[in-house]
């Protein structure tokens, strides 16, 4: 399925733009199903939108947010992904949304990862939205480059779920949506900004290997038409 691009002036712009697009999707499942779904990722990018996202006045209390990925560590971490959604989304309007978390306080990164899955299969899928992001090594979620899982998470055959993957560069292990989970959503996202991404997806769309850049299963293999969410 093929991407729109939909370009910013600035990241302010885009953060309110996105936020519009995002708050109306979701308010249309809740009419539709009297509930919605959104999966968000972390990293430096996606703050301002999250605050916008957080004062649009929508029934949050019908929303169940969740992360497309995250580090194995504990909210109060500094690098949680949960700790930037609950400081940054879940405030103001959102605040009455229901939150589920990728890690949880496990014996082993497994078996916090089947019990992320478990929990996530309350949910029902499509998911209504997800919001990727792109590292400029071209990962996406945690499907890194040379990450230890990489094969099974952006196989299409891999169940929906999350799974364990380690690489370098990435950190702590990461628990990840795998891409059969994320990439047939209601609204699928991929929020980029700054020209350096903009010059990692120009390489991302041309032609290579998967493995090199996995965002490239997203851009090619997604059934959802992918949109883009660029600014300066
Ligand atoms: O590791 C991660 O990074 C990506 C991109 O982060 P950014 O700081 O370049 O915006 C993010 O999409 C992913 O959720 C996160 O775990």
């Amino acid at each position: 399925m093929s991407a729109s691009l939909h370009i910013f002036e600035n990241g302010t712009a885009l953060a309110e733009g996105l936020a519009d697009a995002v708050s109306a999707k979701l308010a249309a499942a809740i009419e539709a199903r009297g509930a919605a779904s959104i999966a968000v990722s972390g990293g430096t990018t996606p703050k301002a939108f999250f605050q916008a996202l957080s004062r649009r006045e929508i029934d949050w209390t019908k929303v169940t947010v969740t992360l497309v990925d995250e580090r194995l560590v504990p909210p109060e971490n500094e690098r949680s992904n949960h700790g930037l959604v609950a400081a940054n989304l879940l405030q103001n309007k959102a605040a009455a949304a229901r939150f589920l978390p990728l890690y949880h306080a496990a014996a082993t990164a497994e078996d916090a990862a089947a019990t992320a899955s478990r929990s996530m299969a309350a949910i029902g899928t499509p998911f209504d939205v997800v919001i990727l992001g792109m590292g400029t090594d071209g990962h996406t979620a945690s499907f890194f480059p040379g990450g230890t899982r990489l094969k099974e998470a952006i196989d299409p055959a891999t169940p929906r779920g999350v799974i364990t993957m380690e690489a370098d560069g990435a950190g702590e292990t990461r628990l990840t949506f795998t891409f059969s989970s994320l990439e047939d959503a209601g609204l699928l996202v991929l929020h980029i900004e700054g020209d350096g991404k903009k010059e990692v997806l120009a390489r991302a769309e041309a032609p290579g290997d998967e493995a090199e850049m996995p965002i490239r299963a997203m851009l090619r293999r997604a059934t959802s038409p992918l949109q883009i969410y660029w600014a300066p």
